[in-house]
């Protein structure tokens, strides 16, 4: 007896319900689907921890897989078999059995401000002293306020078209807020955009800007459809700041920034041989105050050895200070979840 010949598998892809998550699912999708024209791919929505709870500051809820955790049950129980994030949304240390497939090519990773509609400022050095503005990112308001300590900073949750309606909210609070310039150019808002704020003003957040293609481990159909998705160069500079944000002990609410350059790259027959990598990092203290800082180079031939150099760069920042930094600001957290527990 021949067997029944098996159906030729279909691969579900799953994100966040939020409009972003959706148009960079399509983008992975579109992606696969010009790649592999005869497989079958699909898309599943859901709404995570991070999304339902809005009213808490986001560092207050701080080391949880708040975007990631629904979708990682679902991809285990493989009713789905690919998970589209925004990188830097993507705890440094993944759940068992789940890995990252693909790390797509980076958009600009910078920062970006975004002026309340009808107000004559575009830059930081123009907004009146005591102007408010709004951002949900200690890593944002920490370097922000050790340069302009004349303004305020106020959380700010929600997705990204929810902020922005509040920026413009005629009696709202908001002068301007932060916003990471990937997301806004991907849901086509970027001509909101009234200066981009790179470093070394701000250093953005690890794996800013990138998006990532997470599988089950022993999936070896879909780690091959992802290889044809990775930009190799984006997926050294993301290692390498994610193995540096993984020493700091940090997850995405930490006051840690990043500046990654990889330069002068050779290429072989099968691809990208190797770089020089260049990684900056910095720590900062949530007044502003202290601020540790620090950039190595060293040309990098694989994956491995980008992490060592973020790893390196953990350890020679924790050496200048960076640990007592991040220890403050986990007993601030503690001690804000102790009082607002009564509540
Ligand atoms: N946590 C929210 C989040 N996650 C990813 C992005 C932007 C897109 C990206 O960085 O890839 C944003 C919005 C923001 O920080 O402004």
């Amino acid at each position: 007896m021949t067997p029944a010949k098996s159906e030729p598998r279909s691969f579900v892809l799953a994100s966040r319900a939020s409009q972003l998550a959706q148009i960079q699912t399509y983008l992975v999708h579109d992606a696969l689907q010009a790649a592999f024209p005869s497989t079958s791919f699909g898309t599943s929505f859901m709404t995570t921890e991070g999304d339902k709870n809005q009213s808490q500051a986001l560092y207050l809820l701080g080391g949880k897989a708040l975007w990631t955790k629904e979708l990682e049950v679902a991809l285990k129980e493989k009713s789905v078999d690919m998970l589209v994030h925004s990188l830097k949304d993507v705890p440094t240390v993944l759940p068992d059995g789940c890995e990252i497939g693909a790390i797509l090519k980076r958009e600009d990773p910078v920062d970006s401000l975004v002026v309340k509609e009808g107000l004559p400022y575009k830059y930081l050095e123009e907004l009146p002293d005591g102007s408010v503005v709004g951002t949900s990112s200690v890593r944002r308001v920490s370097q922000l306020r050790r340069l302009f300590p004349k303004l305020r900073f106020l959380d700010v949750r929600g997705n990204l078209n929810t902020r922005l309606a509040k920026l413009d909210a005629p009696d709202g609070p908001f002068t301007a807020l932060i916003l990471a310039k990937a997301g806004l150019v991907r849901l086509g808002k970027g001509d909101h955009i009234t200066d981009d704020l790179g470093a070394p003003v701000l250093y953005h957040a690890v794996s800013q800007g990138a998006l990532a293609v997470e599988i089950r481990s022993d999936d070896v159909e879909a780690r091959e459809l992802c290889k044809a998705l990775t930009h190799p160069e984006t997926w050294l500079k993301c290692l390498a700041e994610r193995a540096l944000l993984r020493r700091l002990e940090g997850g995405c609410s930490v006051p840690v920034g990043v500046d990654t350059k990889l330069t002068d790259v050779e290429r072989g027959a099968d691809g990208l041989q190797s770089g020089l990598l260049q990684i900056t990092g910095c720590v900062t203290a949530l007044d502003g105050l202290l601020h540790v800082q620090d950039t190595l180079t060293e040309r990098v031939h694989n994956a491995d050895e980008a992490v060592k150099l973020g790893v390196k760069l953990a350890i020679t920042l924790i050496e200048q200070g960076a640990g007592s930094i991040l220890e403050e600001i986990n007993a601030d957290r503690a001690q804000r979840a102790i009082e607002t527990s009564g509540k």
